[in-house]
């Protein structure tokens, strides 16, 4: 039997439950669906932050997923789909920030094509705001916008929501830098349902979380990943590691070797532009680093 096209209803996936979905509707109901048979031979399995077409629910019956729209990116792990922007937090107070990590998250985030914010919270603790001036200074030339705030006093959350707004975003950073504070903060009242679970519940230590978008505004999610910091990154080509650093782009074609890595090669347009403090040491040294890894993992792979 054929499906009516004109009975198809288009919507978001909130979250997968053992083989079943919840989809979200323009109008705002969320639908209880599983997949149709050959849906997972043809794309795979549906993701969350997949965007579907499907056959609503009739009598006992569930919805039925008909269609899965191509996506923009795609996790493994989490699995999830159609990330538009990823919020670094890093903190100006304790656990200190933790730099070579913000940098590898910045990374996944150019090779996943999201965009990037860094978000320094806990600005509370800094009282001279000497330490969020540092790691200001640090990103300038990188174009990342940088916000400040503080979850506990709720300082600068407005400007978190502004860059929400009709975006799926996703907060990464390691733990207890406020990632669950600032959520919790960024979602409206307690008593929105989300994919039928309560705030409280859907962010809860005592329940398994699971990866699942909650709704931020019409057409505004936060995808809330568990265990998202803690994922492995893998560079890729080191020859490829340059173009993940946005300050570095506009030095290409300036060094004198072709294909220049800005490691130790001579005359390095990148490393002159460090010397001169028009680009951040540290950030440097961290890329240093990352590439001597990248390499290493290249090696072990190719030998
Ligand atoms: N002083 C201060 N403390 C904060 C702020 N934001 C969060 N905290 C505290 O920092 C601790 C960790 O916050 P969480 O929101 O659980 O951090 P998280 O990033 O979600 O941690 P994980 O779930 O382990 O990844 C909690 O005790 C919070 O109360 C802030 O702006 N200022
Ligand atoms: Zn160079």
């Amino acid at each position: 039997m054929s499906v009516q096209e004109d009975q198809l209803k288009t919507g978001i996936i909130l979250q997968g439950i053992g083989g079943y979905y919840e989809v979200l509707d323009a109008a705002g109901r969320v639908h209880t669906c599983n997949a149709r048979g050959k849906l997972r031979q043809e794309v795979g399995k549906p993701l969350t932050g997949d965007h579907v077409s499907f056959l609503p629910a009739k009598d006992q019956q569930n919805g039925r997923i008909e269609h899965i729209r191509p996506r923009k990116n795609q996790l493994v792990r989490p699995p999830a789909a159609n990330i538009d922007q990823m919020i670094v937090v890093i903190t100006a107070g304790v656990p200190a920030a933790d730099l070579l990590l913000l940098d590898r998250l910045l990374i996944q985030a150019e090779q996943w094509e999201m965009e990037a914010v860094l978000c320094i919270n806990k600005c509370d603790m800094d009282e001279d705001g000497r330490v969020e001036e540092g790691i200001r200074r640090e990103y300038a030339a990188t174009g990342y916008p940088v916000l400040s705030v503080s979850a506990k006093n709720a300082e600068g959350i407005d400007n978190i929501t502004a860059r929400l707004k009709g975006k799926v975003t996703c907060f990464a950073g390691q733990s207890g830098v406020g990632k669950s504070s600032l959520i919790n903060l960024l979602l409206p009242g307690e008593e929105m349902e989300t994919g039928g679970l309560s705030k409280k519940l859907a962010r809860g230590r005592h329940t398994t979380r699971r990866t699942q978008l909650l709704r931020a505004g019409p057409d505004t999610f936060i995808m809330d990943t568990p265990g998202f910091s803690l994922f492995e990154t893998n560079i890729g080509d080191p020859e490829l590691l340059q173009e993940y650093y946005p300050e570095y782009r506009s030095y290409q074609g300036q060094c004198r070797f072709n294909g220049c890595l800005h490691d130790r090669e001579p005359d390095c347009a990148v490393r002159q532009a460090v010397a001169e403090g028009e680009l951040a040491k540290g950030r440097h040294e961290r890329y240093r680093t990352l590439l001597s890894e990248a390499r290493e993992q290249w090696r072990r792979q190719y030998d």
